[in-house]
């Protein structure tokens, strides 16, 4: 691939799905379900290869939140990843890309250790999987937390419903509090909210979705969960979010955030998330 296309699209005709691809950040930037876009991707976004794109599925890593040595959220999201493998279709007629993430002159400028990271995308009917190995290619030791930023889109983040997390601990970021149980059988949001929630099953449910439809979030290997909608005043402090679209929005993102993980030489992570719409017959 030539280094003037920075972007592609992964497709599978015959049930109008596609994935698009901005190798900026590794970042998805839309996921189409027969004809509907599911992900949310702000008016504002900026496409300058400077600021993690705002919107659509940015890649947290290696540090997740404010990061006293580096950039909130890490570098992952604003680094140049490359093409590992080019969209082509496997044995069970999924449609697979592969990007990768190598550690170069600037992110050991930030953190001095030397990583790959590669995700492979898959493309089923409604289903899009996200998998994510990190793997140490260094001589030493290296900490760190990671997340899938999935931002949906929806009609009215309102009507929308977060099942799955009842009994989960969480910290509130907007209080500042440790809460020891999320008592709600179904998250309903009608405020700031930005949750950060521990050991979470790994089957999620969010009803409401995109086009009004429910979508499965099963992962595997990330143990958070984070839920973020910035709302009013959140929305009004972001140059790069329209200040009415908060309601249009809900960012359910898996990832390993609340203990860091260790990663000896040679060692691997895995972990992914797969998002399953149920959609019409
Ligand atoms: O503005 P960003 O750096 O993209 O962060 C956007 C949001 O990401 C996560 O959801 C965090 O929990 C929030 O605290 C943060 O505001």
């Amino acid at each position: 691939m030539s280094e003037y296309q920075q972007t592609f699209v992964i497709e599978r005709k015959e049930d109008g799905s596609s994935v698009n691809v901005n190798l900026f950040g590794g970042t998805v930037t839309s996921w189409k379900c027969c004809g509907e876009e599911m992900l949310f991707l702000s008016k504002n976004a900026l496409f300058d290869n400077k600021k993690g794109i705002r919107g659509g599925i940015p890649i947290v890593f290696p540090h997740f939140g404010p990061w006293p040595i580096g950039p909130q959220h890490g570098f992952a999201r604003i680094q140049m990843w490359e093409v590992e493998q080019l969209p082509s279709v496997d044995v069970s007629g999924n449609v697979v890309a592969i990007i990768a993430l190598v550690d170069n002159a600037e992110t050991r400028k930030i953190w001095d250790f030397k990583f790959k990271l590669r995700m492979t995308l898959t493309l089923l009917k409604c289903c899009f999987s996200m998998d994510l190995h990190v793997t140490n290619t260094g001589d030493a030791e290296f900490n760190f937390t990671t997340l899938i930023h999935t931002y949906f889109r929806l009609p009215d983040v309102t009507k929308s419903r977060v099942l799955g997390l009842t009994g989960c601990k969480y910290f509130d970021k907007t209080t500042g509090q440790d809460i020891q149980s999320e008592t709600r059988e179904q998250l309903s949001v009608d405020r700031n909210i930005d949750n950060i929630y521990a050991n979470v099953p790994d089957e999620l449910t969010l009803t409401g979705g995109p086009a009004g439809r429910t979508i499965k979030i099963t992962k595997k290997g990330f143990p958070d969960t984070v839920v973020w909608n910035p709302w009013v005043d959140g929305a009004q402090k972001m140059a790069d979010f329209g200040d009415d679209e908060y309601p249009l929005m809900l960012c359910v993102e898996v990832g390993h955030v609340v203990k860091k993980v260790s990663l000896a030489p040679a060692q691997e992570f895995h972990a992914s998330q797969t998002l399953q719409i149920q959609c019409p017959e």
